[in-house]
């Protein structure tokens, strides 16, 4: 039996999250041991709070767990969902068939796990993975020394791209530093923006992506099938998770306009690229008194502006007559159902 590590996260994070705070025994009997659904977010690290950001959900019990402790406890059954980068998720998840990916793009934490090199010395010309296999100073004596903390998918990789002579050591934390100080001659880690291995004379290599990442959301699917409410609860975060990412690239903008009539102001709208927004613009009549009498001579109009079109949207409106524009971000933007959810559904063979 072992102790469950729980935090206390900052409490704007946790607002509106049912977070229990107290340390509780874990069970190890897994499906039958409680009746309430258990989801598991990253304690620390650069997932913790665009992950909670998106985690304001009821009746959900949340346990803040290092990323591959939300792997391990996934397969012990003592947690039931949980967000992690797909690097940890196939790290430590190695193919375990009751791990089922209930959303494989979050659209954040993306990088990538990479096999680098240093730039010069004895690998100046080396520039792809062939290359580097095809090297003579590999010997079963003198192996390539690779340095990870993917002790899975590192050697499994090497392994499979032909690489028959290496050695591996892991380290904690600047694994880039390794090459310099003459600890490895290779290293494989996560890549984000290159900067890393920029500083440490590094450099990536044709072939040498082992895995794209970014976060993912994940369930035990024995899980899935067994715990009641469990489904209920998934198809309700796939949804909103869905509906928040559709919205983020998106902005609402509400304008006014002068027009003899409803139908005449979205002539006009229409006529312009960018103002059709997701399904047409609404237009709605503003009444105002003229002469004593209730006229509707303006029109206030509101349509759905991908981000990047925002300036351009804008033009397009000031040139047909609009006035007063207001731009305000989206949270969530409900479409159609998820094919997602059809295709959980079909992977729990429902
Ligand atoms: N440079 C990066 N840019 C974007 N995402 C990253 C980057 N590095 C890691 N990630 C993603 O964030 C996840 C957590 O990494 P992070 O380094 O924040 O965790 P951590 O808890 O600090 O772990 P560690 O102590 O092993 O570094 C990774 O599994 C990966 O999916
Ligand atoms: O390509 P870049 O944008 O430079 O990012 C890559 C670095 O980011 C991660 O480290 P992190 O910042 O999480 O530090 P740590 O894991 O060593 O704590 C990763 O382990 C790399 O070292
Ligand atoms: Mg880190």
């Amino acid at each position: 039996m072992s102790f469950a590590r729980t935090f206390l996260p900052s409490p704007s994070l946790t607002n509106n999250l049912s977070v229990k705070f107290t340390v509780k025994c874990q069970s190890v009997d897994g499906i039958s041991g409680r009746s309430e659904i258990r989801l598991g977010l990253p304690s620390k690290g650069r997932l913790a709070s665009e992950t909670l950001d998106l985690f304001k959900l009821p009746n959900l019990e949340v346990w803040f767990q290092r990323p591959k402790d939300i792997v391990q406890k996934l397969v012990s059954g003592d947690l039931d969902l949980g967000i992690v980068g797909l690097d940890t998720l196939s790290e430590y998840g190695q193919g375990n068939e009751d791990l089922i990916l209930v959303h494989d793009a979050l659209a954040y934490g993306d990088c990538r796990l990479s096999l680098a090199i240093p730039n010069n010395g004895i690998f100046e010309n080396i520039n792809s993975v062939k290359e580097l296999a095809q090297m003579p100073q590999w010997t079963a004596e003198k192996p390539l020394r690779v340095a990870t903390g993917f002790t899975y998918l590192g050697p499994k990789f090497l392994k499979d791209n032909g690489l028959q002579h290496v050695a591996f050591s892991t380290a904690d934390g600047a694994l880039e530093a390794a090459p310099a100080m003459g600890i490895a001659d290779a290293i494989v880690d996560l890549v984000s923006s290159g900067t890393t291995l920029k500083e440490n004379n590094l450099k990536e290599i044709e072939g040498g992506v082992l895995l794209e990442s970014q976060a993912v959301m994940v369930a035990s699917k024995k899980s899935l099938v067994q715990r009641k409410g469990l489904l209920d609860i998934t198809h309700e975060i796939l949804e909103r998770f869905e509906a928040h990412l559709r919205a983020l690239d998106q902005f609402t903008v509400v304008a006014n306009m002068r027009g003899n009539s409803a139908e005449e102001v979205a002539e006009r709208i229409l006529s312009q690229p960018s103002l059709s927004g997701l399904q047409g613009p609404t237009i709605s009549p503003v009444f105002r008194k003229v002469g004593g009498v209730v006229t509707p001579d303006y029109y206030a109009i509101v349509i759905c502006v991908p981000k990047k079109k925002l300036y351009k949207s804008v033009q397009q409106l000031r040139a047909i007559g609009g006035s007063g524009v207001l731009v305000s971000p989206l949270t969530y933007i409900f479409d159609e159902e998820t094919p997602r959810w059809r295709e959980l559904l079909s992977k729990l063979g429902l």
